[in-house]
């Protein structure tokens, strides 16, 4: 379907009912055109051929909900995470657009693993690593010959085998279904210790954040660090970190919460995303869906990963002075949310996570590619 001009130039809030709505992207800094009402109209007119939408719903979804101002603050902080997109070229060699590790699976969970590793792979990293127990590596093998997978974090040697794959390593998503198992967590705590050591980036959700609500000294500080709860998991920490997480808004408690671990980035995920790095807090509210079902938080995880490699080669120049951490989560939870949206369009109530990844491709086009 051909979106790209009414998109790029106009912001989702004029497309049609098979598209998603955006509000809430507030604010990065950074210029942009406004866009001058005749524009506006034309574009509108557009998406009306487009979508066939009625003219209220369109003017409603476009000025009365959403304030221009938003619109163009949302238009340019997706244009950043656009600049951060490496290039594809025929010049590169495998490996350079992402190496990514995740570190979870036990046997309980097979799932969230696959879906975090898979996740990365679909937008666009080269390889795809699973560190997880023994039981789980066949399981998750199985899902996928496209994954690398070590059965070795219930080794007494889990660290040093992670150790040795570090080097080559450009991220690690440390917590998909991981569980809670002391043993496993105690590996856990040495491989996040070796990968501060080497300044490699890590993204840590579920269960790598009950780890963090346990010891959060673990990331204390560490500026390379990406935190994903939801809403229980925000919680935990919150109550962990702060010890009286007080009253305030949303924004408040998780740039408090971003402050109180020394600025790392937080993005506490629900009906908006919320994101912090203790200095902006950055919304990001596009329509998913009202499907709920488990994996969407894995997904994401995945695809942060990703991002957040790319962000962090991207330099200032791309990232116009914006925190790089910031830019790749605004982009993981936009994805993630298109992805929810377009899967959900299709599949609706049945909808599942592995329709999702099927959407990554598409999304990822839609919202970053035209
Ligand atoms: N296919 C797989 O392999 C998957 C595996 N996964 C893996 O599972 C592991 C545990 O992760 P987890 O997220 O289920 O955490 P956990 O602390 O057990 O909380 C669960 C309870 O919290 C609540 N609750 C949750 N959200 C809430 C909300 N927004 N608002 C309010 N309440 C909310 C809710 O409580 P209830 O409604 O039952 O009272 C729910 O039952 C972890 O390793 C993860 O990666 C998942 O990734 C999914 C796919
Ligand atoms: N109420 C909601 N409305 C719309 N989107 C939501 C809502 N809650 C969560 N999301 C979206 O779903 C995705 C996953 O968030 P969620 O809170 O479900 O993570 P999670 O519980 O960690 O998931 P998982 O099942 O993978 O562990 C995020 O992109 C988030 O924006
Ligand atoms: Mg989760």
């Amino acid at each position: 379907m051909a979106v790209g001009p009414v998109w790029a130039a106009a912001g989702a809030c004029f497309r049609g009912k098979s598209d998603p709505g955006l509000a809430g992207m507030a604010p990065l800094a950074g210029a942009g055109a406004v866009l001058a009402g005749a524009v506006a109209v034309a574009l509108l007119s557009a998406a009306l051929v487009l979508y066939e939408l009625p003219l209220d719903a369109v003017l409603q979804r476009a000025f009365s909900l959403h304030k221009a101002h938003s619109i163009k603050d949302m238009e340019n902080t997706l244009q950043l995470v656009r600049n951060i997109i490496p290039p594809q070229t025929s010049k590169k060699h495998k490996g350079q657009d992402g190496r990514i590790g995740v570190v979870g699976g036990c046997q309980e969970y097979t799932g969230a693993p696959y879906f975090a590793a898979i996740s990365a792979l679909k937008v666009g990293a080269d390889l795809s690593h699973v560190f997880c127990t023994r039981e789980a590596a066949p399981v998750v093998k199985s899902y996928s010959p496209e994954l690398i997978v070590h059965p070795v974090l219930d080794s007494p040697s889990a660290v040093h085998h992670v150790e040795e794959w570090l080097p080559r390593l450009h991220v690690l998503v440390v917590g998909p279904g991981l569980g809670r198992d002391d043993t496993l967590l105690e590996n856990v705590k040495g491989i996040l210790e070796a990968a501060k050591a080497r300044d490699i980036p890590v993204v840590i959700d579920a269960d790598g954040l009950w780890l963090i609500a346990r010891h959060p000294a673990l990331l204390q500080g560490y500026r390379k660090a990406v935190l994903t709860p939801n809403h229980v998991e925000f919680n935990r920490l919150s109550e962990a970190v702060l010890r009286d997480p007080g009253d305030g808004s949303d924004r408040e408690a998780v740039q408090r919460l971003s402050q109180a671990l020394g600025n790392v980035t937080v993005v506490r995920k629900g009906e908006r995303d919320v994101i912090s790095d203790g200095e902006q807090v950055l919304e990001c509210a596009l329509e998913g869906s009202s499907r709920r079902c488990g994996g969407q938080g894995d997904l994401l995880s995945g695809a942060l990963g990703v991002l957040v490699h790319w962000a962090l080669l991207a330099g200032p120049e791309k990232t116009n002075g914006s925190s790089p951490l910031l830019l790749a989560a605004m982009g993981a939870c936009s994805l993630t949310r298109q992805c929810s949206h377009q899967a959900f369009q299709k599949h609706g109530r049945s909808t599942t996570t592995t329709d999702m990844i099927a959407e990554v491709g598409p999304a990822f086009h839609r919202l970053f590619e035209t």
